[in-house]
């Protein structure tokens, strides 16, 4: 049986100015960082505890004011963001909605992505004012300071962090301007986003690429040599260039998991036959609506996932013949559902984009 006592006299003082005088049992008392207690006695009988606290309770607690939050601070120093991801594809996002311009440099955006050095993203997007009559303008910056046209799973954290910047809730559709052209995202029910990533391009000029045509006016299934492999291509935009691949000479079927995509991706990324640079997706067929790729993007690297690849996937599996038009696909960072609609020949994306946290920046 060990006794323990412990004499410390202390007395509380609140702003209401209360002293304690009594002696109660207590089971436990807590210590907490704002104020202490007193005079205990401490007896350990047979694993029961008691406390017994007999004193009179008081300690002079200057009350101090916190002092200013960083979030209070004048803006012209401090540049508030929020960090987004979708399906791991992660962005820094900026209230820009006050000017037309990016308030951040594409040379403080490849800062603000470094892993190390950094907040560390993908990319860094723009809430920007509306263009001819669309609710808002979408700009993003990769992580190598590079402009794309579009990101599908940036749209749909644009749209997350909109609600949150107009407190929106439920059902919302937005217009969005972006290089893609007019993109239409809607917050579901389930807050789930589906995004009218719009039509295709398929035009091999306007992908762009240099690879000859050989279905209308589209490279498909088509031949590209990287780095002595050959492999088959079909190159599709989104806005966004992408090159699709499910096979090479030699090997029918992918599988993505064993490719090592930091040693072959950047050499499709700057292939000569792509003057625009390349997003690579790479395929494997589970069955004819459900595909597992990886994504070797332009201007970011390997991510977790690419939303306009994703498009571009179910596209070019449909040329190619190797799945239905409703497709799931599964990127490492999770699912998304794509639709290559007929009717409309529009392209629907539906999956999550989920808030990580606020911060600032000194500007
Ligand atoms: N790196 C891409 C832009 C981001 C696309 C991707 N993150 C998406 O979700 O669509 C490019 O340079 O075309």
């Amino acid at each position: 049986m060990a006794t323990i006592t412990a004499t410390i006299t202390v007395s509380l003082t609140t702003p209401t100015r209360r002293s304690l005088t009594n002696s109660v049992n207590l089971r436990y008392l807590l210590f907490n960082s704002h104020s202490k207690f007193a005079t205990l006695q401490r007896s350990f009988k047979s694993h029961k505890t008691r406390i017994a606290v007999s004193s009179s309770l008081s300690i002079d607690v200057p009350v101090k004011t916190a002092p200013p939050s960083f979030l209070d601070r004048i803006d012209t120093t401090f540049l508030h963001f929020a960090k987004y991801h979708g399906l791991g594809n992660d962005f820094v996002l900026i209230d820009n909605r006050d000017i037309i311009e990016p308030k951040i440099s594409p040379e403080k955006a490849v800062q603000l992505c470094d892993r190390n050095f950094g907040v560390g993203a993908d990319g860094v997007i723009f809430v920007l004012p509306g263009f001819n009559g669309t609710d808002y303008t979408m700009r993003i910056f990769n992580s190598d300071g590079s402009e794309p046209e579009m990101c599908g799973n940036g749209v749909r954290c644009f749209v997350k962090f909109v609600c949150q910047l107009e407190n929106l809730h439920g059902r919302h559709s937005f217009t969005i301007h972006t290089g893609a052209g007019l993109i239409v995202p809607e917050i579901l029910e389930d807050g789930n986003v589906r995004v009218d990533m719009g039509e295709p391009i398929l035009k091999a000029s306007d992908v762009p690429t240099k690879l000859p045509p050989n279905k209308d006016h589209a490279v498909v299934k088509s031949e590209l040599d990287v780095d002595g492999i050959m492999w088959n291509v079909t190159c599709v935009s989104m806005g966004n260039p992408h090159c699709v691949t499910f096979s090479g000479k030699g090997f029918e079927n992918l599988f993505v998991d064993e490719l090592k995509l930091a040693e072959i991706g950047p050499n499709f990324e700057h292939h000569e036959m792509f003057p625009a640079r390349t997003n690579t997706e790479f395929v494997q067929v589970l069955s004819d609506s459900h595909l597992k790729i990886r994504v070797w993007e332009r201007g970011a690297g390997e991510t977790l996932a690419c939303g306009t690849g994703a498009c571009a996937t179910v596209v070019a599996a449909v040329l190619e013949g190797c799945a239905e038009r409703n497709c799931t696909v599964d990127l490492p960072g999770g699912p998304l559902q794509i639709e290559w609609r007929e009717k409309d020949n529009h392209v629907y994306m539906t999956g999550s984009a989920e808030l990580v946290y606020y911060g600032s920046l000194p500007l």
